[in-house]
């Protein structure tokens, strides 16, 4: 007589985590979210496989995934079998036309087909692409700026345009994007390799989505790294402006991507820790949230269009 008490106790917790996905689901239903998957944040398979899953929970759940996947470590270790170095000038790859080759073989080669595949094992969802693609995006010749000076860093692209008309186009029909961050120039014919930080980040803005979701291998923004561990939960987009100076190597692109997004009409933008299995439902569909949320500006005085309530 006692099992359906026992029953009922068990599976309350389950049932609470239900609810108070529920507001979470309400709000997000039909939004766009921008979820760039890092190279540090690729760690193994099982974390891997839980990304796909949290993906696909997105889409079944109504919202309209987009993916802009990295592969920074995984272009290094390729490079290095070809007996090429790499080197990185203010936290981008100096690409050399012969390095160019391996990036986008690895990126589009490997690392998005990997993406595809796992997402795929769920029902034939997501499609990978490049900024090549449909004219995705398009770019030119990025050129760094070191103590004012103009570097270059050879194959290295700033997007100049995005036609976001393809991927809308695979959304509306339920799929799920997967995309790599290579640009070809209108100007030149040249293919780029861009960072994919600022890729995901220029995507989110054009794609008017209402998430950009970073997945790194840290828990968020710290406040004094590498002294300290403490994570920034939440900052306007002024008061990340004043932080830019401060931080050091990967966290620039990406953090400079979350400010672009909250000052053209991303909601929010958000750095999670993707070595947390299923990091992206947690930051999604539960009250706490993990990692940094940057938002735009409350009297949006900076923003270029307006941020809130999308
Ligand atoms: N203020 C900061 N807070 C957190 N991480 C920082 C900070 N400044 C620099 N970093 C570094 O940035 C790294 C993340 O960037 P990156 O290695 O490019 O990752 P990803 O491959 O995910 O793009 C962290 O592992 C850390 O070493
Ligand atoms: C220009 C530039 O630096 N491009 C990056 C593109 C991949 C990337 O950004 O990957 P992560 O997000 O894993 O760092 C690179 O070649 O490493």
């Amino acid at each position: 007589m006692s099992q359906p008490t026992a029953r009922k106790h068990t599976a309350l917790p389950k049932a609470r985590i239900l609810i108070e996905a529920l507001p979470w689901l309400t709000r997000h239903h039909g939004k766009t979210v921008v979820i760039k998957f890092g190279g540090n944040a690729m760690v193994d398979d099982e974390l891997k496989a839980a990304f796909a899953q949290d993906v696909v929970f997105l889409r079944h759940a109504g919202l309209r995934p987009v993916v802009v996947h990295g592969g920074g470590p995984q272009i290094s270790a390729q490079l290095d079998r070809h007996g090429l170095v790499s080197e990185f000038k203010a936290g981008l790859r100096v690409t050399t036309d012969e390095a160019m080759d391996v990036v986008r073989m690895v990126l589009a080669g490997q690392v998005q087909r990997e993406l595809v595949g796992l997402l795929n094992r769920h029902g034939p969802l997501a499609v990978g692409m490049t900024g090549e693609d449909a004219h995705l995006m398009s770019a030119t010749k990025h050129f760094a700026e070191i103590d004012g000076e103009q570097v270059d860093i050879g194959r290295v692209g700033q997007i100049t345009e995005i036609d976001t008309g393809a991927v809308q186009a695979l959304l509306d029909d339920g799929r799920i994007p997967v995309v790599s961050s290579i640009a070809r120039s209108a100007d030149d014919g040249h293919v780029y390799n861009v960072n994919a930080d600022t890729a995901a980040a220029a995507l989110a803005a054009a794609l008017g989505a209402e998430t950009l979701m970073v997945l790194t291998d840290v828990e968020g923004l710290y406040a004094d790294w590498p002294n300290s561990d403490e994570v920034i939960s939440k900052l306007t987009a002024s008061e990340l402006e004043k932080l830019l100076p401060e931080l050091a190597s990967g966290m620039v692109p990406k953090m400079e991507g979350c400010l672009y997004a909250v000052r053209n009409g991303v909601t929010t933008a958000r750095v999670i820790d993707g070595r947390v299995q299923h990091s992206i439902l947690l930051e999604i569909f539960t009250d706490e949230g993990i990692g940094t949320m940057v938002l735009p500006d409350p009297d949006n005085k900076n923003n270029k269009a307006e941020g809130a309530d999308r």
